[in-house]
């Protein structure tokens, strides 16, 4: 399945699990506070925001498909920057506790004025660089536009448990970086994006002593 246009992704939304009028209420204001703070800061391309539901928003809940319902505490979500995926999955599982590492202080604004406006008390905004957050054992991790695929490993293996899955958005060159991956003891797949044909999604756990050691040589 494709999600071409705005209203497919709509449509789609509405058919997720975790949609009711709470999640609709919340991703409505979203979309609404971004459009007004993006007149401000250059948070997303202005292309992106004419087709916001699809680029974004269903983009970003497309991860949610690949994570089992009970799994999803802590979620820590890396550069959230413009708030994806990271304010997104808390918008639709509001009762998760999604970190959302960022370092620019404009940003970290931004996601601290949106979070509180939309409820998300379960929710919390690291603003802080990843290499300065102290390590913790996370259920989830995403990153979307991040760092190139090593490089994401290095600066997050330490995150990560045997059990942790990690959701990276990776564009046309999922399956080129996964391809180049070496040195660490992974079962990452890539998955089609469902917002975009040429896009992928790197999907999957790494061994619990390759996340623990760190890459090995
Ligand atoms: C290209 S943006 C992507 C933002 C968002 N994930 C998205 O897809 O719209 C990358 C974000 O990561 C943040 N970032 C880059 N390096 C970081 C680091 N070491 N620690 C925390 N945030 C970082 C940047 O400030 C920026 O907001």
């Amino acid at each position: 399945m494709m999600l071409h246009t705005d209203a497919e992704a709509r449509a789609w939304l509405e058919r997720l699990p975790e949609w009711d009028a709470g999640a609709a209420d919340r991703l409505t204001a979203l979309v609404r506070l971004l459009e007004e703070e993006n007149t401000r800061q250059n948070l997303v391309s202005a292309a992106s925001l004419a087709e916001v539901w699809r680029r974004h928003i269903a983009d970003s809940a497309q991860l949610l498909t690949h994570v089992p319902r009970e799994t999803c505490s802590p979620w820590l979500d890396l550069g959230t920057g413009a708030g994806f995926p990271g304010l997104v999955i808390a918008a639709l599982r509001p009762e998760c506790a999604v970190l959302m590492v960022e370092s620019r202080a404009r940003r970290i604004e931004w996601l601290e004025r949106a979070r509180i406006a939309l409820g998300l008390d379960r929710a919390q905004v690291i603003g802080a660089r990843l290499e300065l957050v102290p390590t913790r054992p996370v259920r989830v991790i995403s990153a979307r536009a991040f760092a190139p695929l090593p490089r994401l490993l290095e600066l997050s293996a330490r995150f990560s448990t045997a059990d942790t899955i990690w959701l990276l958005p990776k564009g046309r060159s999922a399956p080129q970086e996964l391809q180049e991956l070496s040195g660490w003891q992974h079962r990452f797949h890539v998955e089609q994006s469902l917002t975009d044909a040429d896009a992928g999604v790197i999907v999957g756990t790494l061994a619990a002593n390759t996340a623990r050691k760190g890459r090995k040589s």
